[in-house]
């Protein structure tokens, strides 16, 4: 019998190899058809490029493709990672992926105030090491922000930032595949990233839906279009159900006047005595090496990365380059500004509907010959999320949300504590007391997450010796009100699991109490103050440490072009430069900032050559 299946399997598995649409379309995809691959070198093959762009994530994958589409500039791209795997292609591992060497492990500082719950007192703060940067390793959803978060940016004096100008970025970024929004006003179908709704979902998404719409919220058919307050499906950056990175959607050309170089770490700018960018030094295989960049140095290494670069480039505060015994370039407050959209673990609902993401429902060959005919089922989920909910708490203060409400089909007891626990770093004595009990259970989670926090982190270096890791202060609720804004978030979701939407599921909130919590009534403000210090969530949205701004706004790192101040031919473009965070997930962002800094690049050296 087993045999006959086998065979089976293998004749339709054939017959499908060619359709892209099955994971063996994806295989061969990334592994057969040249015109799909990323073709990438050793080393440069070059001592000097017009451009070198150093990483390859949102930011850096678009600016290094739209320079090369000019024939005649040489463009070097070094990224410290290698080419993303077959894996990190299904959107379910995205949790596996971040206990690989495809991620650089980096953790937020104890500082004794909050992670109380988790592994040393310590966040897990994860960063993409891959051709493709962070968005090989992340949760896929696509959400542009408010509107009014860019006009936002525009009144801090950046002008051209303001959404009316950056929303065609958005769109050239963009390849849009949801057939019920057709709206061209908003949206582009021939850009580079694929968007898309989730191939499969529970059917609990619906109920979050119609639990929002009995409590008389809004419905948005698009939150990236023209409403973006109220409740909705997840839109993806996901092809057919697989992911679709910043190297999968900018870095598959093949063009002579492009080098890619993959494992090849940048240690440092190389900036001369007139204070102009020259080139970077990097090593790779152990082996150190300089080359030139005769027109400019972009960088791209990722807010946490790229601080430290411009750091190490003696382009810092004054007193800590000082400690560091690093030369002054340029005093500039990089490091500062480090934002987050914090949230909190411990909303999790049990239901009586067998429907979630559970291990042992994964177990199941019916799962597996989903995706790997079809690419749906659960391993098309984007690691457990499938709709969310802008919405306003009294703390509002203008016509933005203030928190997102992220609903997803599992919990951290889904899976038995084997992979979700140990990515986020929470502790075994947390995971005992309030997830264990729930193992084998249909349990959903709420991460209500702030969406504009006023608390301010900050990344220092350890040492001089770039292979430290460095300093990363959360700081998160500095500013207590912080705090406020997501207690309230955590009334709205528990009313929300009130609504007969959800009692039909026979919805019951965990009240285990958090260890260290013990002392607080379960469900007082006092108690969930208490919950998300112990076990906040990292949305995994660090940016602002190269913060961009006018000539007169002292905190500023680079002006409205990405050009950093005090050193010539050198930009940055990534999300450390965003002023303030935008509401949502942010590489959509990222990809805008990407494709109007790389536009910004060519309009200056086009006119000059
Ligand atoms: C686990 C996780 C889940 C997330 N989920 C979402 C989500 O669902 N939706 C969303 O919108 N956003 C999400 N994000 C955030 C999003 O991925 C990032 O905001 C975005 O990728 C940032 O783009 P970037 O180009 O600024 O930096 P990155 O994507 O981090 O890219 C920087 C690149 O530079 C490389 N680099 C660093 N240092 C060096 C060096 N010295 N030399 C050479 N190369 C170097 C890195 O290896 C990396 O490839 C998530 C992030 C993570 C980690």
């Amino acid at each position: 019998m087993k045999e006959i299946l086998g065979i089976i399997f293998l004749i339709v598995s054939i017959i499908n190899i060619s359709e892209s649409s099955t994971f063996f379309g994806l295989l061969t995809e990334y592994g057969l058809k040249s015109s799909y691959k990323i073709h990438t070198k050793t080393l440069p093959t070059k001592s000097e490029y017009d451009f070198i762009v150093v990483g390859s994530g949102p930011g850096g994958s678009p600016v290094a493709n739209r320079l090369s589409e000019n024939g005649t500039w040489n463009v070097l791209l070094l990224e410290a990672g290698k080419p993303e795997g077959i894996f990190n292609q299904i959107p379910l591992l995205v949790e596996n992926a971040q206990m690989t060497d495809y991620n650089w492990g980096y953790r937020v500082e104890s500082d004794g105030k909050s992670c109380l719950g988790m592994k040393d007192i310590r966040c897990t703060w994860p960063r993409g090491k891959s051709l493709g940067g962070s968005s090989t390793i992340n949760n896929l959803i696509h959400t542009r922000g408010n509107k009014l978060d860019f006009d936002e940016w525009a009144n801090l004096g950046n002008s051209g930032w303001e959404y009316e100008n950056v929303l065609k970025y958005f769109k050239k970024s963009e390849k849009f595949g949801i057939p019920d929004i057709d709206d061209s006003f908003y949206h582009n179908t021939d850009g580079n990233v694929n968007v898309e709704y989730s191939q499969w979902r529970t059917p609990l998404a619906k109920t979050f839906l119609d639990a929002g719409k009995e409590l008389g919220y809004n419905i948005t058919k698009d939150y990236n279009g023209a409403e973006q307050m109220g409740f909705g499906y997840v839109q993806l950056a996901t092809d057919k159900g697989a992911r679709c990175s910043a190297s999968k959607a900018y870095l598959r050309v093949k063009r002579s006047n492009l080098d890619i170089v993959p494992s090849a770490r940048v240690l440092r700018v190389l900036i001369n005595s007139r204070k102009e960018a020259y080139g970077v030094e990097y090593e790779k295989d152990g082996k150190n090496y300089e080359v030139h960049a005769s027109k400019e140095v972009i960088l791209s290494a990722g807010t946490i990365d790229t601080a430290k670069l411009l750091i190490l480039s003696g382009i810092g505060p004054k007193d800590h380059l000082d400690e560091l015994e690093i030369p002054l370039v340029k005093d500039a407050k990089v490091g500062y500004n480090l934002q987050e959209h914090v949230a909190f673990w411990g909303l999790n609902f049990i239901v009586d509907s067998p429907v979630t993401i559970l291990l042992r429902r994964l177990l199941n060959p019916i799962v597996y010959a989903k995706y790997l005919f079809r690419r749906t089922g659960p391993l098309s989920s984007p690691g457990g999320p499938e709709a969310l909910a802008f919405i306003q708490t009294k703390y509002a203060q203008d016509g933005r949300p203030d928190i997102e409400l992220l609903f997803a089909s599992f919990a951290i007891s889904s899976d038995k504590g084997l992979v979700i626990k140990n990515a986020y770093g929470i502790s075994d004595r947390v995971f005992d007391v309030i997830f264990r009990p729930n193992s084998g259970k249909d349990v959903v989670t709420i991460w209500p997450s702030i969406q504009h926090p006023r608390s301010r982190g900050r990344i220092l270096l350890k040492s001089k010796n770039p292979y430290d890791e460095p300093i990363l202060k959360g700081n998160f609720f500095d500013d207590p009100l912080d705090l406020d804004v997501i207690v309230e978030g955590i009334k709205h979701t528990v009313e929300l699991f009130n609504t007969k939407a959800f009692k039909k599921h026979g919805a019951k909130i965990n009240s285990l109490k958090i260890p260290g919590c013990e002392q607080y009534e379960f469900g007082t403000d006092d108690y969930w103050k208490c919950g998300i210090l112990s076990i906040p969530v990292m949305e995994n949205h660090e940016c602002g440490t190269a913060k961009m701004g006018p000539k007169d706004d002292p905190d500023a790192v680079v002006d409205p072009e990405l050009k950093v101040y005090g050193v010539d031919r050198l930009r940055v473009i990534d999300a450390s430069i965003m002023p303030t965070i935008p509401g949502g997930h942010i590489t959509a962002s990222v990809y805008m900032v990407g494709e109007k800094g790389a536009d910004m690049i060519i309009q200056k050296w086009q006119t000059k050559s």
